[in-house]
């Protein structure tokens, strides 16, 4: 169907030249056939003038409506044209935003990536259509202008041209500076909303901080810059348009004053003049439009290379490609060996060193260690958001990196500490785990929810699961987040999981009601658990310990419990410690 589009757009913009064609002769016969009649008017000679000034009138009116008619049908398919255009390179940009691998997100601001999904797209789509057709009008008209002024009268148009030059190279001169400072206004604009755009979404904890004022005079500041070179640009604009003003009349009263002393001299007519008068004014306007036409046309080419260099670009690794193993034969067993990685964005800081760590299939382990000591990292290698830079990760013996990554990541459940959900329904949310969320039956969705202990919150609502939940409809509790985030991993029924539990204190319903949930959805499965209470840490089949990039002790809880110098009784002793202060705080 893309090629179907492209055919359709090269078509419309075919016919929308052809129609260009029309407009612009009728456009630029106008003057000349105008003149006509201004000199019938003026001679008035004829006996039957009135009847030769009529069907002179008639005939030229049914060339301005065929004019009318063909610039009509060259805007609108220009128009269409350049939206279909806009369409297609928004939906291939997009679906090459969405397959690059997660690092070049860490490395992209995502208002940049929204700023050419919006606007860079539209500035393309309206420079190859309705900019490309407009400019090839105005050089069109400047051209065919210039030779009929020539064609009405060659000393008037000699002259013309000799007064001409100078003032247009100062336009030009003036309007490149203009162009930067304006360029200099859209960049700290730019700032400006992007300060705002994050304070916006982060309300919550610019209140909480009582950072209201500070951030407002932020925002004022950056606003004042902005007024600031808008200032500047408005000299500027003023100047330029009053010089401009100026320099049209000027040119228009020496046309006159040359023209009306031929006329004298017999070597012009009334009539002549008029239309070289019209000539010239249609010339004026063609080559402002020529330096719009330019200046766009840089615009569209800025937006285009930025535009390309994304559409280009190759994710570091393919969506879809490689081993894909059948459902039975995955185990589940996973292996970490002497894995070594960075963070693309921090290449210098070594999160993992010569990490080494196996699961075997079927069994729990919980993974312990200092805050930043990388266990949601171990996640991310997992589902292979990021590649180890050495060592390699293994599931059932197979490196990860030979797997099909979508057959891979289908396998792997995730229920992260602040699960997401997207602004739709609940349903909707829940069903976004199965690999085909369409066909996914209500029943379906009632039982995972009724696994997860979410089936009765969900249905206290008035809506039930049609409740339409984010930023713009129900905020749910962290707790429920977590049992909705279970239930829709629960549809996706995988071999692996990956869990981080919450570190926030759920009150005790919850918090029980989120176990209970988890222990279900553990149940036969692979899990890697990022623990923080002692009850998981108890009821895994192993604990790993990490610290200082790699693990430092792995074993059973008690076992570990065992070595008095290990950090594992550090970390558990310095909790008991602390749900010790909590009860007493709670008493
Ligand atoms: N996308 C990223 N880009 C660069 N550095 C990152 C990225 N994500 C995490 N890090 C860094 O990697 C280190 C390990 O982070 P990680 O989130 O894996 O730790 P953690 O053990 O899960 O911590 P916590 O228990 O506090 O959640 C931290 O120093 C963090 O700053």
């Amino acid at each position: 169907s893309r090629t179907d589009t492209i055919i359709l757009t090269a078509k419309n913009v075919q016919s929308a030249v052809g129609f260009l064609v029309v407009s612009s002769a009728v456009t630029m016969s106008a003057p000349f056939f105008l003149g006509q009649v201004i000199d019938t008017i003026y001679t008035n000679s004829s006996e039957d003038f009135s009847a030769s000034l009529t069907s002179l009138c008639l005939m030229l009116s049914g060339v301005f409506l065929c004019g009318g008619a063909a610039n009509a049908a060259r805007v609108y398919l220009m128009q269409i044209s350049g939206q279909r255009i806009v369409r297609n390179l928004r939906v291939s940009l997009f679906s090459s935003i969405i397959r690059q691998e997660v690092g070049f997100f860490d490395k992209t601001r995502t208002g940049e990536l929204i700023n050419r999904l919006s606007a860079d797209t539209t500035v393309i789509g309206h420079s190859v259509t309705d900019n490309l057709s407009d400019g090839l009008r105005a050089i069109a008209q400047a051209g065919a202008g210039v030779s009929m002024m020539f064609y009405v009268s060659p000393s008037l148009a000699a002259f013309v041209l000799m007064i001409v030059p100078p003032i247009a190279g100062l336009a030009v001169i003036c309007g490149r500076y203009l162009r930067s400072i304006s360029k200099r206004t859209q960049d700290s604009l730019a700032e400006a909303t992007q300060l705002a755009e994050e304070r916006i979404s982060n309300i919550r904890t610019v209140r909480a901080f009582g950072k209201e004022l500070t951030e407002l005079e932020k925002y004022t500041e950056k606003a004042n810059y902005v007024l600031h070179l808008a200032k500047k640009e408005a000299i500027l604009l003023a100047g330029f348009f009053g010089v401009t003003g100026l320099s049209g009349n000027i040119i228009i009263l020496s046309v006159l004053y040359k023209g009306g002393l031929l006329m004298a001299s017999e070597h012009m007519t009334v009539g002549e003049l008029s239309s070289f008068l019209m000539y010239a004014f249609w010339v004026g306007i063609s080559i402002a439009g020529m330096s719009s036409f330019y200046s766009e046309l840089m615009k569209g080419f800025g937006a285009g290379s930025r535009m390309w260099e994304l559409l280009d670009r190759k994710p570091e690794f393919p969506l879809n490609e490689g081993i894909v193993l059948r459902p039975e034969q995955l185990k589940g067993q996973l292996e970490f060996q002497n894995v070594s990685f960075a963070y693309p964005t921090r290449k210098d800081a070594l999160i993992l060193q010569d990490m080494s760590l196996s699961i075997p299939a079927g069994t729990v382990m919980a993974v312990v260690g200092p805050s930043g000591s990388g266990k949601s990292t171990l996640v991310s290698l997992l589902l292979r958001l990021y590649d180890p830079d050495t060592g390699v990760i293994t599931i059932d013996g197979h490196d990860i990196r030979d797997l099909n990554p979508y057959w891979l990541r289908n396998h792997i459940g995730t229920v992260s500490q602040e699960p997401v959900l997207f602004s739709c329904s609940i349903a909707e949310n829940i069903a976004y785990g199965a690999p085909d969320s369409n066909t996914v039956t209500a029943q379906e969705i009632h039982r995972a929810a009724q696994i997860a202990n979410a089936y009765q919150f969900v249905q206290g609502f008035p809506k039930g699961f049609d409740t339409v939940v984010g930023e713009k409809g129900v905020l749910l509790s962290g707790g429920q987040k977590q049992r909705i985030a279970i239930a829709r991993a629960l549809l996706k029924n995988p071999k692996i999981l990956l869990l981080d539990e919450a570190t926030s204190a759920l009150d005790t319903e919850n918090e029980f009601l989120v176990q209970e949930a988890l222990e279900r959805l553990m149940e036969g499965r692979t899990v890697l658990i990022i623990a923080h209470r002692l009850s998981t840490i108890q009821n895994a089949d192993a604990v790993a310990v990490l610290d200082e990039q790699r693990v430092v002790e792995c074993g059973q809880h008690a076992q570990l419990l065992g070595n008095r110098q290990g950090l594992f009784r550090k970390l558990m002793e310095k909790q008991a410690f602390l749900q010790e202060g909590q009860k007493q705080a709670l008493r």
